[in-house]
């Protein structure tokens, strides 16, 4: 996905359309089959389309992307339904799942930035660039982006994993928590990891990145080693946390999150280790 700079709705060739509603994405479900919605779709619902936010082109096509709202009570005609976008990720796949993160997030903050926060004037769009400006006090207000980190604690060779105690899914993660005003990433790390369960962390070192639109997080992954202390669960965000060895470990994450991919890359790493180990004796 080339992120060009969003411009007004250009009269392009072809456009695919990012539907964002109240309850997730607007996409065409036919079979096992799922996509964004087409011009000729989009014609057919009574939605204003003259804010389409410009996402750029989908790689290697002629077709340009566009982000729209579109009411709660938008009459949907088949093959059209709202899907939550989280059970997109699999039908939709990377590159179209996160442009509908891309535009949930896009929408997310148009809609909570119509007004300016200091004198309360109604905003305009800012030519070229994906900015919100008041005509009276010259406020500049960007999509919001939160950085969270999140952090594979090491022990030996366990992990910890907690379950979240206001998660439905019942798994088991890494921790994870927002930067705070004035903090480093670093800082971070340690405050979260000891305010959830307890434990000192050493040896922060940088594993990845990705976003994450529920509703604007961005997620910054690192791998650390356990420094001092027993955990011990904040029992508020964390109702249970533990080590746990490679091939012994609970429920965890779908492949949609860092998360995932932190635990998939430090269970490879064990197995290596291991194999070395064996070739060595
Ligand atoms: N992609 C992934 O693998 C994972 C993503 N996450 C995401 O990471 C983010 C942080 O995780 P948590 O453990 O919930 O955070 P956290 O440990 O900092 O606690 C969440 C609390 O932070 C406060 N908060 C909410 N939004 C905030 C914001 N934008 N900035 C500052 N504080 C805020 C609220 O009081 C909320 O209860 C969330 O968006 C969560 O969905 C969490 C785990 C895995
Ligand atoms: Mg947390
Ligand atoms: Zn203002």
């Amino acid at each position: 996905m080339s992120n060009v700079r969003p411009t007004r709705p250009a009269d392009v060739s072809q456009r695919t359309w990012l539907l964002v509603h109240p309850k997730g994405i607007v996409v065409r479900r036919e079979g096992d089959a799922v996509a964004f919605p087409t011009d000729e779709d989009v014609a057919q619902l009574a939605i204003d389309v003259s804010g389409a936010h410009h996402l750029g082109r989908l790689e290697g096509s002629e077709v340009d992307a566009f982000a729209v709202a579109c009411n709660a009570d938008v009459e949907l005609p088949a093959p059209l339904v709202v899907s939550n976008l989280r059970e997109l990720f699999i039908p939709l796949g990377d590159a179209q799942f996160w442009l509908a993160g891309r535009a949930a997030q896009v929408v997310d903050w148009a809609s909570t930035h119509r007004f300016c926060g200091r004198c309360a004037t109604a905003t305009e769009r800012v030519e070229n660039e994906r900015c919100l400006r008041c005509p009276a006090c010259g406020l500049l207000s960007y999509p919001r982006i939160s950085p969270a980190i999140i952090v594979l604690v090491r022990r030996d060779d366990r992990v910890l994993l907690a379950r979240n105690a206001r998660s439905t899914y019942g798994f088991y993660s890494v921790l994870a928590g927002f930067s705070e005003i004035g903090e480093s990433l670093e800082e971070t790390i340690v405050r979260e990891v000891r305010e959830e369960v307890g434990v000192e962390v050493t040896n922060a070192r940088y594993f990845g990145s990705q976003p994450w639109p529920f509703p604007h997080s961005l997620m910054i992954g690192f791998t650390a080693d356990w420094r001092s202390g027993e955990i011990r669960v904040d029992g508020e965000e964390i109702a249970h946390a533990d080590w746990f060895p490679a091939d012994a470990l609970p429920p965890i994450p779908p492949r949609l999150s860092i998360a995932r991919s932190l635990i998939d890359a430090w269970v490879a790493d064990i197995h290596a280790t291991r194999a070395a180990a064996e070739v060595g004796k």
